[in-house]
């Protein structure tokens, strides 16, 4: 075991050691009631079964039966999601033929980040996150089931329903992925592209057919952004069964995936041979473990966030100095895209996250005593493959494409994909894999803007062609529920490929599918609550070296006072008058930006 790791490892669990014994102590609270269903009155009981079929009813009414909740994210607007209609149906079926039964305790939503990108949508997103997690624990407070299963992918959903059902973890859960989507075009081509229409190049029907081909039909979108790295992160975890994460969405291996991982939910409940909780899956060793592998993948940045509020879920305390100092023992092992022309189904053909996993414990970069919901963390360094429509699980020992999943004993970079910066602006985040290193490092005067909408104007007015450090402020939780800023990346990238030197810095976000332009996110404190970003103008000196974790003003901004806007205009319409006490309670990027755990 790398002792860094270790020392990392233990650092948080101490840190952790007062919010995690409470943690726990809820947990035995629960455990202690023992089998939920049997506190119930007949009349909740009655209510619990009355749409149910006669022998599910009988099954319910039985305690020495297990009865698993489903919270399902399914919805038609996501192609991730959409898949999971039918999954709840498969899994009360393989359930009741085994004399157990299974309901659905909770659709939760799921905003499809894809949709809503540049609009007001996006500022709902980050948000969602946790009311998905108030859901999921509105779905389990029935308090009718002895296991859950997770049905969801994408950006919030995944984490958001990971921290809802870590308020149960007296239960067993597992995730139940569905798969991504058959190769579209590649993302280089639909990069270009899009660059093509920004410039002005291209027109609308050559981009709308472009942007149909690359997102065509069901199951997940193919570049490795937050919703793929939810499902890595969260197989490193043990929180699904191995190599399911990116089995492809149409494989005749999915059906047999949703029954396997369904019958594993007796095997590891209160009543099977092999007891495994939720919050004894999800302990220090699971959450580094999920850290090293989003770090060894070049995850989504978003991650920063969701991690540190998912871990607080389960009673630990982590933040982006575990993240930076992680970052600087754990290799790149992988190049998916932004991280390289690759996506997630080349990934997978490669060795995919078993793999990836094998060859982090080579390194002794795994804790590989931790407890996943199969088997042992050695089982996850190995693939589901069909033999005779049965799952076999074969070992993987070599990349099938050195370029996409580095071979044994070899790295893409000494450093994981993310970078934490830090400096007299504030403190960031950078997805550093993602950028090119001869554009790793720009001093640049400041082009500050309040709004990335009025970057897109500039850009179309010709204002942007110089070397500049694009700052695009109050965009952080507080202030408009820290959208994405992922549309700006066409335009960044075509002012690099004239030659300029341009970066982003802000305290919103990017889509964990946001590539090659440098730039330094999730700024915190944010401007609005204050912070450095607030007192910058155009024409300030800014300096980043994302190797050396630099972001600062070279300018004196020492007789600044704070520019503070007025955002009311941005409080109305697409349902963003409903979150006003999210603005006014969320937590700052390092600490999560959730409205749950409030830390002093
Ligand atoms: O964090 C993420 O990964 C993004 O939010 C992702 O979910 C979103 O769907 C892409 O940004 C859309 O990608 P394109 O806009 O490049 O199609
Ligand atoms: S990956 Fe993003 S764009 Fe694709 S379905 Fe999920 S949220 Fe939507």
């Amino acid at each position: 075991m790398n002792p860094i790791i270790s020392e990392i490892t233990q650092r948080i669990a101490q840190r952790s050691k007062a919010t995690r014994q409470q943690y726990l102590q809820r947990i035995e609270q629960q455990l202690a009631r023992g089998k939920s269903r049997a506190h119930l009155s007949c009349g909740n009981l009655a209510h619990t079964v009355a749409t149910c079929c006669p022998a599910q009813k009988k099954t319910i009414l039985d305690f020495t039966t297990i009865n698993v909740g489903i919270v399902s994210a399914y919805n038609d607007m996501l192609s991730a999601h959409a898949p999971y209609l039918d999954y709840p149906a498969q899994i009360k079926q393989v359930l009741s033929e085994l004399g157990h039964s299974a309901q659905v305790a909770a659709g939760v939503p799921a905003m499809c980040d894809g949709i809503t990108q540049g609009q007001e949508g996006m500022d709902l997103s980050l948000f969602s996150r946790d009311l998905i997690a108030q859901a999921t624990a509105i779905g389990l407070s029935h308090n009718t089931f002895d296991a859950t299963l997770l049905l969801g992918i994408c950006d919030k959903i995944a984490p958001g329903q990971l921290m809802g059902a870590l308020v149960f973890g007296h239960l067993p859960t597992a995730f139940v992925p569905s798969g991504p989507m058959s190769t579209g075009i590649s993302n280089k081509e639909k990069v270009a592209i899009r660059q093509q229409y920004a410039a002005g190049k291209l027109g609308k029907e050559a981009l709308q057919e472009m942007e149909n081909a690359a997102y065509h039909s069901n199951g997940t979108c193919t570049f490795y952004g937050t919703a793929n790295t939810n499902q890595l992160v969260f197989e490193a975890m043990g929180l699904m069964l191995p190599g399911s994460a990116f089995v492809p969405v149409n494989s005749p291996l999915r059906p047999l995936l949703t029954e396997l991982v369904s019958k594993q939910m007796i095997k590891i409940s209160h009543n099977g041979s092999d007891f495994r909780p939720l919050a004894k899956v999800v302990d220090e060793k699971s959450l580094v473990n999920g850290l090293v592998a989003l770090l060894a993948s070049g995850g989504s940045t978003n991650h920063t966030m969701h991690m540190v509020a998912v871990a607080r879920a389960a009673g630990f305390i982590i933040n982006w100095d575990d993240f930076a100092e992680l970052s600087n023992v754990v290799p790149l092992l992988a190049k998916v895209y932004p991280n390289g022309p690759a996506d997630v189904n080349e990934f997978h053909q490669a060795g995919g996250v078993p793999l990836l996993l094998k060859r982090l414990a080579e390194r002794g970069l795994l804790h590989l005593d931790a407890t996943p919901i199969y088997g042992t963390m050695q089982d996850y360094f190995a693939q589901p493959t069909l033999v005779d429509g049965k799952i076999v699980y074969q070992q993987v020992n070599e990349t099938a494409d050195p370029n996409v999943i580095a071979p044994a004993g070899c790295e893409f970079s000494a450093q994981g994909g993310l970078k934490v910066v830090d400096g007299n602006l504030g403190r960031g985040v950078i997805k550093i894999s993602a950028v090119a290193p001869e554009h790793r490092k720009i001093t640049a005067p400041a082009i500050v803007f309040e709004d990335q909408e009025d970057v897109v104007k500039a850009y179309k007015q010709g204002q942007l062609q110089q070397n500049a450090v694009i700052v695009v402020r109050n965009s952080g939780p507080a202030a408009r529920g820290m959208p994405e800023l992922h549309q700006l990346m066409p335009i960044l990238g075509n002012l690099m490929e004239q030659g300029l030197q341009v970066a982003l810095v802000t305290d919103g976000r990017l889509s964990g599918a946001s590539g090659k332009v440098p730039s330094i996110i999730h700024v915190s404190p944010e401007s609005y609550k204050g912070g450095p970003l607030a007192y910058l103008q155009s024409g300030d000196m800014i300096e980043i070296d994302a190797e050396a974790g630099i972001l600062r003003c070279l300018t004196d901004l020492q007789q600044r006072s704070a520019v503070k806007i007025d955002l009311s205009a941005d409080y109305q319409l697409s349902g963003r008058e409903l979150f006003s006490l999210f603005r006014k309670n969320v937590s700052s990027a390092e600490q999560g930006a959730t409205i749950l755990y409030q830390e002093d």
